[in-house]
C-alpha cells in the first residue's frame, strides 16, 4: 500500500500531520448520500452517454477489451462552453505566502455544503504505473459531468482489483491517498473564472467552476508530483522517450509549457526508422537516487489539432472534448478535428497509441531538452555546463497557448518565464532547482534548448526539430560556439542563419538574457523570497551576461 487511505482510530486527529482541515472537509463529501460509487468503465462509459448533451459517435474504440469497455464502445464528445483551456490564475495553494487559510476554509465549506443539493460520481485511480512510485487518487465529480468522469477513470490507472492487488506491494509513502472535489457548477461572485484549491501537503484539492478536463487531470498531477518531490523524485512536466538504435539506446526528455511541443516530439514516429518505446508525453517522476524514470497515466490527453478526420490515429481515441462532430458521407458521426470548432480541442487516446509503450525505464536520462519560444534563440542549442543546464531550466522562456484560459489581458506574444515548464509546483522553485542541477552534475545527462516558436521572425517548424532531434540520436549534430559564450552552441540548422555581427540581434539576445537575470533577481524577495534560487544561478547568468 502506497499512500495512507485507513488510519487505526487512535492515529486519528490533530495530532497526525496527516490530517488538515482541508483533507477533512474534502474526504468527508466522499462519503455523502448524495455519492455514487462507479467501480468499472463499463458503468462509467454508459453514464457518460446518457450525460447532458453528451455525442455518442460512430467511431469505434480499438482494443476495448485490453481497456475494458464494452467491444461496441464508441469515442464520446462532450463540449465545454467559453472556457476550452485551463485556467491557470484560480490556483490556489494552502501554505504559499499570501493565501489566507482561513478565509479558504470557509470558501470550501460552504462550496461543499452546496455540493450537498447535488448527485455526485465517484471513483478510484491509481496514478504512478510502477511499485516504485505509485498514489491512490479519488475523485468526486459532479453526475452531470459523467463524460469527464469516464475520462478520468481512462486517463489515470482506474482502480480495479487487479491494479489494487499490485499497489498494495508498492513502495510505502508516509502520505495521503489523493482526494479530488470537483463540482463545476459552483459559481462565487469572488471567483468569475473559477477556483482550483490545493492543500498539497495533505493531497486534497477542490476544483470549483471549472468544467475543462485538463483541471482535474493537472490537479491530480500538482497533488502527485509534490508527493513524489517529497519522497525522493525528480517532478517533470515533460515527454519521456527511449530511441533503441540496436548497438545502444538513447533516453530523451522534452519539458515544455502546455501546448509548446511535448506530445508533438514524444509520439513522433520518424516515419518508422527507429524502435522508439514511449513512456509518456506529459508526465513522470525520476528517482533521484537511481534515475529510473516511472510514467503516472496511461493514457495520453493531447490536442486534436494535427489529427484529420482520416487520420488512421482515431481509433486510438477514447473521448473528445471540445470536438466538434459531423455526419460523413456514410452518415457515420464523425470527429471534426483541426480546431474548426475551437482552440484546444483535445482527445483522451489510449495507450495504444503507441505500440511500444513502456511505464517504467531503467535507463536513466541521456539528454533534457528545454522547450522555449525565445525568438533570440536558435532551433537548437547545447548546453554543455551542469549549472548553466539547470538555470536555463529555471528561467525557461516561452509563450502562452492557446491550452491555456488567459484570465484578463493577457498578450499571447509576451515572453514568459514558467521555470521547468512546470506551472503546477507547489513547493519552492529552489527545490525543484536542486533536482534538476543534480541531474546534470555528473555530466552524465546532455542539455539542449528547443526553441519550437519563431527564430528571428521566421517559424521554426516542426519538421526542423524533429529532424534536428534525429541528428543528436544519431550523433550526427554538429554544433557551432554560440558566439562568445561559454559552453553554449548551436546547431546549424540551413535556413536559419546565426548572425553575432548583426547589433539588432545580439541586442535583442541580450535584452532576453537580462530578463532571466531579472527574473532570478527578483525571486530573490518576491513572496518574502519563496522561490528564491541559490546565488550560483545569478552569478552564472551574470557571467553570461558578460561574455555576451
Ligand atoms: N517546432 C515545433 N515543434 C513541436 N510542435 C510544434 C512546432 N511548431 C509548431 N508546433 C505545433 O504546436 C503544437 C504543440 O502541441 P503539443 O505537442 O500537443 O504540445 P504539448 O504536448 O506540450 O501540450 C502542435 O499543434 C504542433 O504541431
Ligand atoms: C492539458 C494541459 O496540458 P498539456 O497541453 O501539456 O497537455 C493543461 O495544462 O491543462
Amino acid at each position: 500500500m502506497a499512500t495512507n487511505r485507513e488510519f487505526a482510530r487512535t492515529n486519528i486527529g490533530p495530532n497526525n500531520p496527516l490530517f488538515s482541515n482541508f483533507k477533512v472537509m474534502v474526504e468527508s463529501a466522499f462519503y455523502g448520500n448524495n455519492v455514487e460509487r462507479v467501480t468499472d468503465l463499463a458503468t462509467a462509459y454508459a453514464n457518460a452517454r446518457r450525460a447532458p448533451g453528451v455525442v455518442t459517435t460512430d467511431m469505434p474504440i480499438a482494443h476495448t477489451d485490453e481497456l475494458g469497455l464494452p467491444a461496441d464502445a464508441k469515442v464520446l464528445v462532450s463540449n465545454d462552453g467559453r472556457v476550452v483551456g485551463r485556467t491557470a490564475a484560480a490556483r490556489r495553494i494552502i501554505g504559499q505566502p499570501g493565501i489566507d487559510a482561513k478565509y479558504y476554509a470557509d470558501i470550501l465549506r460552504e462550496a461543499v455544503f452546496a455540493g450537498t443539493r447535488r448527485q455526485f460520481f465517484t471513483g478510484d485511480v491509481v496514478v504512478g504505473l510502477d511499485k516504485e512510485f505509485s498514489v491512490r487518487a479519488h475523485l468526486l465529480l459532479n453526475k452531470d459531468y459523467a463524460a469527464n468522469f469516464y475520462s478520468y477513470l481512462l486517463n489515470f490507472q482506474i482502480a480495479t482489483t487487479t491494479v489494487l492487488e499490485r499497489y498494495a506491494h508498492s513502495n510505502p509513502l508516509p502520505e495521503n491517498d489523493i482526494y479530488i472535489y470537483a463540482d463545476p457548477d459552483w459559481a462565487h461572485p469572488d471567483f468569475p473564472n473559477g477556483l482550483a484549491l490545493f492543500d498539497p501537503t495533505h493531497n486534497v484539492a477542490a476544483i470549483l467552476g471549472l468544467r475543462y478536463f485538463g483541471e482535474l487531470k493537472k490537479s491530480t498531477l500538482t497533488l502527485a508530483w509534490a508527493t513524489a518531490h517529497r519522497n525522493g523524485f525528480t517532478a517533470c512536466h515533460g515527454g519521456m522517450k527511449r530511441y533503441d538504435l540496436g548497438t545502444r539506446k538513447f533516453t530523451m526528455a522534452a519539458f515544455g509549457l502546455s501546448g509548446s511541443g511535448k506530445s508533438t516530439i514524444t509520439l513522433a514516429k520518424h516515419d518508422g526508422k527507429y524502435k522508439v518505446d514511449v513512456l509518456h508525453d506529459d508526465a513522470f517522476v525520476i528517482n533521484r537516487q537511481t534515475g529510473t524514470t516511472t510514467a503516472l497515466e496511461p493514457a495520453y490527453f493531447d490536442k486534436t489539432a494535427d489529427y484529420a478526420p482520416s487520420d488512421p490515429a482515431l481509433q486510438y481515441f477514447l473521448t473528445a472534448q471540445n470536438v466538434g462532430v459531423t455526419l460523413d458521407d456514410a452518415g457515420q458521426k464523425v470527429l471534426v478535428t483541426q480546431e474548426v470548432r475551437n482552440n484546444n480541442g483535445r482527445a483522451i487516446k489510449s495507450r495504444f497509441l503507441t505500440p511500444n509503450r513502456v511505464d517504467h525505464l531503467a535507463e536513466p536520462l541521456n539528454a533534457v531538452f528545454w522547450i522555449m519560444k525565445d525568438d533570440t534563440l536558435p532551433a537548437v542549442l547545447k548546453i554543455t555546463d551542469p549549472t548553466l543546464a539547470a538555470v536555463f531550466g529555471a528561467t525557461l522562456a516561452t509563450k502562452r497557448s492557446t491550452a491555456e484560459n488567459l484570465v484578463g489581458k493577457v498578450d499571447m506574444n509576451a515572453l514568459v518565464i514558467e521555470p521547468f515548464a512546470n506551472p503546477f509546483r507547489c513547493y519552492p522553485l529552489g527545490e525543484d532547482y536542486a533536482d534538476f542541477r543534480s541531474i546534470f552534475a555528473d555530466g552524465k545527462t546532455a542539455c539542449y534548448i528547443l526553441n519550437t516558436g519563431f527564430f528571428n521572425g521566421k517559424k521554426v517548424t516542426p519538421g526542423v526539430t524533429l529532424g534536428s532531434i534525429e541528428k543528436i540520436v544519431e550523433n550526427q549534430a554538429a554544433f557551432t560556439p554560440f558566439g562568445d559564450i561559454q559552453n553554449v552552441s548551436y546547431l546549424d540548422v540551413p535556413g536559419y542563419p546565426v548572425d553575432f555581427t548583426d547589433a539588432d540581434y545580439t541586442a535583442r539576445l541580450r535584452a532576453r538574457m537580462h530578463d532571466r537575470l531579472e527574473y532570478v533577481k527578483t525571486q530573490k524577495t518576491a513572496n518574502a523570497g519563496y522561490n528564491a534560487l541559490p546565488d550560483e544561478a545569478e552569478d552564472t547568468l551574470v557571467r553570461l551576461l558578460a561574455e555576451l
